[in-house]
């Protein structure tokens, strides 16, 4: 007899499928009819999120964006790429292909993101413009981004919550809490709807961690 796990019977596809995503324990699905955007507390335990804060923290760097739009405070965050040969991080790396259904080859790397008081991100969207004069620089081997999916780490004492503008939805950070959701309407088809706010921190620090899925394999 053989026994089927969650995990086991992970399909590994180019793309997330949202019943896949949809069928885990406790996701809940954001009712918008322009974004597919999922949230699932609790994913990650306060101490998986304390040892990621803890390698954020040791390597972080100013936060960059493509498509430099001329605003100095558009992104004010710090970023660390994570180190992937540390076995914590291919594990945490694991678990979130496995919730995506989508082969560990089209991932990127995982960031992480550190906002101090004042810090933000402007709203933005995943995706790069295809229009945008980066789009090749970013995109040429890998094709553009497709789903994200994002950890908050911890819990500022105020401020810092996600806002998606357009479908007017406020998520707020609470340590270990997942949000995954689609930057594309159909295959190369990106998703204006799915432009999104890290909001300044008012009190406290912030920390997440963003995982971005590609149309192609990464790299
Ligand atoms: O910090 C947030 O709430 C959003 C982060 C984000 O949108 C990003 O890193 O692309
Ligand atoms: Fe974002």
């Amino acid at each position: 007899m053989t026994v089927q796990t969650a995990h086991s019977s992970a399909p590994a596809g180019l793309d997330a499928d949202p019943a896949w995503i949809a069928a885990h324990p406790r996701v809940q699905r954001v009712p918008s009819k322009d974004l597919t955007l999922f949230i699932r507390r609790d994913f990650l335990s306060a101490e998986e999120c304390a040892e990621l804060i803890d390698r954020i923290d040791a390597k972080r760097r100013p936060s960059t964006i493509a498509d430099d739009n001329g605003d100095g405070y558009f992104r004010t965050s710090e970023t660390c790429d994570l180190d992937h040969d540390d076995p914590f991080v291919a594990a945490i790396n694991a678990r979130l292909d496995a919730f995506a259904g989508i082969a560990t080859a089209h991932g990127e790397p995982i960031q992480g993101q550190r906002y101090s008081v004042g810090q933000e991100f402007k709203a933005h969207t995943d995706y790069f413009d295809p229009k945008g004069a980066d789009f090749a620089r970013y995109c040429a081997v890998a094709g553009n981004r497709t789903w994200t999916l994002m950890v908050y780490l911890d819990q500022p004492a105020a401020g810092g919550a996600t806002r998606f503008t357009k479908i007017g939805k406020t998520v707020q950070p609470e340590t270990g809490k997942l949000l995954a959701w689609n930057n594309r309407l159909s295959p190369g088809q990106p998703n204006p709807a799915s432009i999104h706010h890290g909001m300044k921190v008012r009190s406290g620090v912030k920390h997440v961690i963003t995982k971005w899925y590609r149309e192609r394999p990464w790299g």
